[in-house]
């Protein structure tokens, strides 16, 4: 018997858009037939063989490479490996795309394929706009916010615990959503006070999510958008499951706002699932990845990939610390 846990059940969801996405590339790109006429590709390659988007090329290739269905070669293009010879190609003996286009119709597969060709963010679960937009209503912002405290209540303890020391003042908790990373934090730090700065939609849930944990007096929350000026008077700025949303320029006009607004020595924290430093997998990490390509204009990075944005702006010693559940952290230093 499989007994699962919390992290396994986390990754279990997570997982359930992926598969919508393998469906798609072969039932509407054919796309292991269309890879296995090539020596081998790369994703630009991919986006313009397919006439699809470029993020959704590069985030469908780490996927299909963690599930083992494509090889990465050393210079970062892709081939078809392993079953896909066997079962995913035109002119197979054991050919298995008929049986994965009987999948195609699913609202979710629909979604996907609309994505890889617009590049642009499908509705939330299929239906309305898209969640960043349907976050300025109260009744969605408080499920997603309720979503978002259940998934910290456990994996935010391991975050505290790889930062602590770091040994920050005070911590500004950027899309801080219900307020249990800075809750964790302080919890962990009796020196550290923190403030939560989210949306207006969101915060009211925060500040009574805080006071549910007694955190009233250590734990201030900010109305405010994280695309303006970032406040002063913080030494460390916390984004969790925050840079997945976004894409590689947003990142970098984050990252700069952080570094004019940290003193010398303050730190950037990015708590996230991270694809490795190949982009090949992990599963769950890669998985993870395709979930937030398709409902976010995002998706996983790898560590190197988060270096180059930060180093671009200033911040040295970029460095990864494992935690839980696939989650690590990445940490920058402002000299
Ligand atoms: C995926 S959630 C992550 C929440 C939390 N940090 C966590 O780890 O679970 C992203 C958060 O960013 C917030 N957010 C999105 N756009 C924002 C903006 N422009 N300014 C401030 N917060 C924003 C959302 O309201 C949401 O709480």
């Amino acid at each position: 018997m499989t007994i699962l846990g919390a992290g396994d059940i986390l990754g279990l969801l997570n997982s359930t858009y992926a598969t919508d996405l393998l469906i798609a590339v072969v039932s509407e790109h054919d796309i292991f037939t269309s890879l296995a006429q090539r020596e081998s590709t790369s994703a630009e390659q991919l986006a313009e063989l397919l006439k699809i988007d470029e993020r959704a090329a590069d985030v469908t290739l780490t996927y299909l490479v963690a599930l083992g269905l494509l090889e990465r070669l050393p210079d970062g293009a892709v081939r078809p490996a392993g079953p896909a010879n066997e079962h995913l190609i035109a002119g197979v003996p054991a050919d298995l795309r008929h049986y994965v286009s009987m999948f195609r119709d699913r609202p979710g597969c629909r979604d996907a394929i609309q994505v890889l060709k617009t590049g642009r963010p499908a509705p939330w679960e299929s239906q309305g706009e898209d969640w960043l937009n349907r976050m300025s209503t109260t009744d969605f912002a408080d499920m997603f916010t309720a979503g978002m405290n259940a998934r910290g209540t456990y994996i935010s303890p391991a975050l505290a615990e790889a930062i602590r020391d770091l040994g920050p003042k005070r911590i500004l908790d950027i899309g801080g959503s219900s307020g249990v990373y800075a809750c964790a934090l302080v919890d962990a730090l009796p020196e550290t006070t923190a403030a939560v700065l989210d949306l207006p939609s969101v915060v009211d849930f925060s500040r009574s999510s805080i006071a549910a944990r007694g955190k009233s007096d250590r734990v201030d929350v900010i109305a405010g958008d994280m695309f303006g000026e970032l406040p002063p008077g913080f030494d460390l700025h916390l984004y969790s499951n925050v840079l997945h949303d976004w894409n590689a320029g947003n990142i970098e006009r984050l990252a700069k706002a952080s570094f004019n607004a940290l003193p010398p020595g303050g730190f950037l924290v990015d708590h996230d699932m991270h694809l490795d430093d190949t982009k090949s997998g992990p599963l769950r990490e890669a998985e993870f990845s395709v979930r937030m390509m398709l409902i976010t204009e995002g998706k996983c990075y790898s560590t190197p990939e988060l270096a180059e944005i930060l180093t671009g702006v200033g911040f040295v010693d970029v460095h990864n610390r494992p935690t839980i559940a696939g989650y690590s952290v990445v940490v920058a230093r402002k000299p």
